[in-house]
């Protein structure tokens, strides 16, 4: 039988654990890189360069020409031009996503999102993915000081739901949502079909992975029903 996890609130990372939106980052960095006049970068590229927020996006796209502060800065403000336009176009909910955030909250969980991706760009994404009201709580990358992997944004989003971090379930697709949990002392379950940096995820690393979102609904169990 698989081991199931006593918690009373499960938070989950965006990108690229609920939603696929590489391809409006790439659109946008696309869009950034003609704007500026640089070599454009792939969508394969971008994927890689996803899960530490857009300033690092945009470091990362801009490569060797990123050590120029001042460019760094125009290519920020540029980038976040584009996406805020592109933002929702064609980013689309991962399998059984809409289901599973269905069925967490029917069963009487409270749901957390804790995402590195700026609230300006979070909060519509939520709405228009019709996904917004399914969280008692949204700290994105810019809601604190810190980002994941720092403890803190787990951390508020287990004070906003009224829990222990221990009685919080993370699940997310990268090694800064694992290391973010388990510097809170959050269990965390990866997702393997996520971004991750380029880096495949080891169930050693974690509490194990999911093999699909409605997995999940197999892995968690409320304090109340055992
Ligand atoms: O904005 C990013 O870089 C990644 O966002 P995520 O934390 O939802 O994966
Ligand atoms: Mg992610």
């Amino acid at each position: 039988m698989t081991q199931r996890f006593t918690v009373a609130a499960i938070s989950f990372d965006l990108d690229g654990t609920l939603l696929d939106t590489v391809p409006d980052l790439a659109a946008a960095a696309q869009d950034m890189a003609a704007e500026l006049g640089m070599p454009p970068r792939s969508d394969d590229e971008v994927r890689v360069f996803v899960g530490r927020g857009i300033p690092n996006l945009v470091e990362r796209c801009l490569g060797g020409r990123a050590q120029n502060a001042a460019l760094l800065q125009q290519a920020i403000a540029v980038f976040k031009r584009c996406y805020r336009a592109r933002n929702g176009e064609r980013a689309a909910p991962y399998p059984g996503a809409h289901d599973t955030l269905s069925a967490l909250r029917a069963a009487g969980f409270r749901l957390a999102c804790v995402t590195n991706k700026a609230a300006d760009f979070t909060l519509p994404l939520l709405e228009q993915m019709d996904m917004r009201h399914h969280f008692a709580s949204v700290v994105s990358g810019d809601t604190l000081p810190q980002k994941k992997p720092d403890p803190a944004p787990l951390l508020h989003a287990a004070r906003e739901l009224g829990v222990q971090p221990s009685a919080l379930l993370h699940v997310g697709d990268s090694y800064n949502d694992i290391d973010c949990a388990r510097n809170a002392g959050v269990p965390v379950l990866g997702v393997p079909w996520g971004y991750s940096e380029g880096r495949v995820l080891d169930a050693k690393d974690c509490d194990g992975l999911l093999s699909s979102l409605p997995d999940l609904l197999e892995r968690v169990a409320l304090p109340t029903d055992i």
